[in-house]
């Protein structure tokens, strides 16, 4: 039950005035609290045994007012300074995560869902916060309070009434056990559920438009209704026990109770107990009841916060298999070659190698062009060019230094990526634009909209530049969102820009323009082109053309010509197409 607090030991140790504090001011309240039902039970006695002055009355009084503010001082200072640990558990705890999301290679993304690590982002966390915060309270309130409560019904009032009314404690000590493993399983199956429906809706929300054009919203609909119903039910167990757990102790309390009431009357008849006494006996009962309810949040709350806790670890022990090199080698100046020596790979769930012995070397100031059917390889190139799998067998040299003996980040700043997929940010468009360099200059951003030819898109959008595009703007054509991205990775004018299908949704006469511009703008530096279009890679220095995860043909756009093989006949094929297309569009 305790273990979370283990878990959580280099936070409390990092904030251990704040809690030494919240805890002092926390007491001081309970012993504010404890006060005053004395007070009223003397004021009852005085008045039972007619002894009561005005000067008694209005000191009761003042010592009354004196405690209520004191003790609103002190709650103020330990409400702030608890719940404030728990705010500040829930930022480290977030950024850590995070930070640790940023880290993660390709693999973790597939093995790990969003949904799933959205859920585990925002519930777990809170989960573990309100641990440190509330579950603290709960913890002090159930011992030292209790304790406070204890002592002056033991030896304020009296010892026979206080032990009698205990004996139902027991029923609470064994129902807290038995329930609180049963909480903790169901709590996480509870919240694996959450992490399964996140996922769902996720994949709906973004796929919303696919869904509607196969009309497949039923189905849809379907699924998510069997996802939120087991989410329903796996709540429903875990309501059962919370119920079971809050009835269990609820039960035991009040059969203390009625024991209390009953047997202090009996002690007022025979004289053995004050009037006044046994009132102030009945308000501690009543008081009673939130230590002893604490003690099963306490629980109940740590048991969460260890299983919220236990979710957050088993992401963020996830190691990444791209593996950092422990005196890594610098390589600082210009980018002079990269080299693919005898590489194969296969993905980490793949049953076939994907790329086989490939080698190639792409020197300073050149354009590499690869092509080749769907799925022979061509975007697996640039993610072990990226480091964004484990390499095993072969090597890859930049600077003629080993990709395993530099840091990721070392050689990923020569790249500017443009994915195949476009990744709009909730924001402007020249704040998408100026996403990998916020500091470039006015000047800066327009020769990129130049370069990627986006500079007629931006007269359709209502304010330009500043139009707001991503989850809450206007919506860009498949087009419009492939020139923004070639905007933002020649902005930052990377030694080497990659385009994977970047240009399959401009037309001939744009990709024309935006190939003849980044070989105007960017002589000296290096860009690799995947097309399945091959007047992409027509002017490219070398060409590889990839089959089945082979390097089958290779040289520049004439040599393949001359060779009459894959890449001759399709571009054949590809130029009688454009034909027909533009002798339609004349007749
Ligand atoms: N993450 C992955 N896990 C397992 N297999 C994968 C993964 N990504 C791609 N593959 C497989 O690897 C092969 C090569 O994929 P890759 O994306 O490199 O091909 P490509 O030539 O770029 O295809 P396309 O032209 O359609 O983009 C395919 O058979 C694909 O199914």
């Amino acid at each position: 039950m305790f273990d979370i607090f283990g878990k959580l030991k280099w936070f409390i140790k990092e904030h251990w005035r704040r809690y030494l504090l919240a805890i002092l001011f926390l007491n001081a309240s309970s012993i504010a609290s404890v006060i005053p039902p004395r007070i009223i039970g003397e004021g009852i006695n005085h008045i039972v045994n007619k002894t009561l002055t005005p000067e008694k009355l209005l000191e009761l009084v003042l010592l009354m007012t004196l405690l209520a503010v004191g003790g609103y001082i002190v709650s103020f200072l330990w409400v702030y300074l608890l719940f404030g640990a728990g705010n500040l558990l829930e930022f480290d705890l977030r950024k850590m995560f995070f930070k640790h999301l940023l880290r993660m290679d390709a693999k973790f993304y597939e093995k790990n869902l969003v949904g799933d690590l959205m859920a585990r982002a925002t519930s777990d966390l809170r989960a573990i916060s309100f641990t440190a915060g509330f579950g603290v309270l709960a913890l002090v309130d159930a011992t030292v309070y209790l304790a406070f409560l204890l002592g002056m019904m033991i030896f304020t009032i009296n010892l026979k009434l206080t032990l009698f009314s205990l004996l139902p404690l027991p029923i609470v000590v064994i129902g807290v056990r038995f329930l609180g493993k049963k909480i903790h399983k169901h709590f996480t199956e509870a919240q694996n559920s959450f992490s399964d429906l996140n996922n769902k809706v996720l994949e709906s929300v973004s796929g919303v438009r696919v869904v509607r054009a196969y009309v497949q919203e039923r189905k849809d609909i379907e699924r998510l209704d069997e996802s939120a119903k087991n989410v329903v039910e796996k709540n429903l167990e875990l309501n059962k026990y919370d119920a079971a757990f809050e009835s269990v102790f609820l039960a035991a309390f009040s059969i203390a109770y009625a024991i209390a009431i009953g047997y202090g009357t009996y002690l007022v008849f025979n004289q053995q107990l004050d009037p006044g006494d046994l009132v102030t006996f009945t308000i501690y009962l009543g008081m009673l009841r939130w230590p002893m309810f604490a003690m099963g949040e306490a629980t109940n709350v740590m048991q969460r916060g260890n299983a919220s806790y236990d979710r957050i670890n088993n992401i963020v022990e996830q190691d990444s298999e791209v593996v950092e090199p422990k005196r890594p080698v610098k390589i600082g100046g210009q980018f002079r070659s990269i080299q693919f020596k005898n590489v194969s790979f296969e993905y980490p769930d793949g049953q076939f190698k994907v790329l086989d012995d490939i080698n190639f070397e792409i020197k300073q100031g050149k354009t590499l062009g690869i092509v080749g059917k769907t799925g022979s390889g061509k975007t697996t190139i640039i993610r072990q060019m990226l480091k964004q799998y484990d390499l095993k067998d072969g090597d890859i040299l930049i600077n003629n230094e080993d990709y395993k003996e530099v840091k990721t980040k070392d050689i990923r700043k020569f790249f500017g990526y443009v994915p195949q997929e476009h990744i709009l940010f909730t924001g402007t468009v020249k704040e998408n634009i100026a996403f990998g360099n916020v500091f470039a200059e006015n000047e800066e951003i327009e020769q990129a909209i130049d370069i990627s030819a986006f500079r007629k898109d931006l007269k359709f959008l209502e304010h330009g530049l500043e139009t707001l595009v991503g989850e809450h703007g206007v919506t860009l054509s498949g087009g419009q969102k492939q020139r923004l991205s070639i905007a933002r990775a020649v902005l930052i004018n990377p030694d080497i820009l990659i385009l994977d299908d970047s240009l399959s949704a401009v037309d001939g006469t744009t990709e024309k323009t935006i190939l003849r511009n980044i070989k105007k703008y960017r002589s000296g530096k290096n860009t690799i082109i995947i097309a399945h279009r091959l007047s992409a890679v027509e002017h490219a220095d070398e060409i590889i053309v990839m089959d089945d995860g082979e390097i089958v043909e290779r040289g520049t756009h004439k040599e393949l010509m001359d060779l009459n093989g894959w890449y001759a006949r399709q571009y054949i094929h590809q130029q009688m197409l454009n034909h027909e297309v533009g002798d339609q569009d004349e007749a």
